[in-house]
C-alpha cells in the first residue's frame, strides 16, 4: 500500500498573533504537492486564530493534552477542548515533555488514549538521547517508548496515529540524522510494529523523522523507503516549510 507523505510543523513555544497572521499568508499562498497531509502545532491559545484562518487542506494540532475532559486541574487543557477550538490533531511524548518536564511513557500513553477517546488523531514522538544513542541502546529505548502505548490502545487505534522518531541529540541543534540513521530506525520501528503489533499496523502506519529538518536537507532523507514525512520545529517558522511540505516533488 501506499502511505500518504505527512509533514508536520511543530511551533512549540513560539508565535505573536502578528507572526503567525504573517506566517500563515505566507502558508495559505504556497504551492503544495496535493498528495502529502500537512498538520501545523500551534500553543494552546494560537489554535483558534490558526483553525480560522490556516488554508483548509492544512490540519490544525495541540502539542500536549491532559488525561482528563475537564475538571480541577488547574492549567491543563482537555483533548475536549482542543478539538472544540478546531484542532484535529495533538502531538503527544515529544521529548520536550519527556525530558524538560519529565513525563513518563506510561503518563504519555494515557494521553494517548484520552486524545483518541475525543476524536483527535495522534503524533506519537518517540526517540532516543545522545548517550543512548553511544550506548548503542536506541532500538531498546524507541521499543520501550512505543511499547507503553501497544499495550493501551486497540489495533484499530493505530489507523490515527502517525509516529514522528526524533533523536533527541538532533532536535534544534544543526545535527540532522542522516538519511541512513533514519531510515535504519525507521525500519527497526516498523518491524517492531508487525512483532508488537500487527504486519497491517506495520504496512500502514506513518513513521516520520524530526530533528533539524530544514528546507535543504529534507529531500534525501524524503526518498527513504520507511520515511513517510517530516516533524518539523524551527523551519515550520519559516517560509521553507513548503519547500519541506514538498519534499518528495
Ligand atoms: O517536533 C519537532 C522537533 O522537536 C524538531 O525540532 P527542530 O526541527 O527545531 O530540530
Amino acid at each position: 500500500m501506499t502511505r500518504t507523505f505527512w509533514v508536520g510543523g511543530n511551533w512549540k513555544m513560539n508565535g505573536t498573533t502578528a507572526a503567525i497572521k504573517d506566517l500563515v499568508n505566507t502558508f495559505n499562498a504556497g504551492s503544495t504537492a496535493s498528495d502529502v497531509e500537512v498538520v501545523i502545532g500551534a500553543p494552546y491559545v494560537y489554535i483558534p486564530l490558526l483553525a480560522d484562518s490556516l488554508r483548509k487542506d492544512w490540519a490544525v494540532a495541540g502539542e500536549n493534552c491532559y488525561v482528563k475532559p475537564s475538571g480541577a486541574f488547574t492549567g491543563e487543557i482537555s483533548p475536549e477542548m482542543l478539538a472544540d477550538v478546531g484542532a484535529k490533531w495533538v502531538i503527544l511524548g515529544h521529548s520536550e515533555r519527556r525530558n524538560v518536564i519529565g513525563e513518563s511513557s506510561e503518563f504519555t500513553a494515557q494521553k494517548v488514549v484520552k486524545a483518541l477517546e475525543a476524536g483527535l488523531k495522534v503524533v506519537l514522538c518517540v526517540g532516543e538521547l545522545l548517550e543512548e544513542r553511544e550506548a548503542g541502546t536506541t532500538q531498546t529505548v524507541v521499543n520501550s517508548q512505543l511499547d507503553a502505548v501497544i499495550k493501551t490502545i486497540k489495533e484499530a487505534d493505530w489507523v490515527n496515529i502517525v509516529i514522528a522518531y526524533e533523536p533527541v541529540w538532533a532536535i534544534g541543534t544543526g545535527k540532522v540524522a542522516t538519511p541512513d540513521q533514519a531510515q535504519e530506525v525507521h525500519a527497526a520501528i516498523r518491524e517492531y510494529l508487525k512483532i508488537a503489533v500487527s504486519s497491517k499496523v506495520a504496512e500502514e502506519t506513518r513513521i516520520t523523522y524530526g530533528g533539524s529538518v530544514n528546507g535543504k536537507n529534507c529531500k534525501e532523507t524524503a526518498q527513504k523507503p520507511d520515511v513517510d514525512g517530516f516533524l518539523v520545529g524551527g523551519a515550520s517558522l519559516k517560509p521553507e516549510f513548503i519547500d519541506i511540505v514538498n519534499a518528495t516533488q
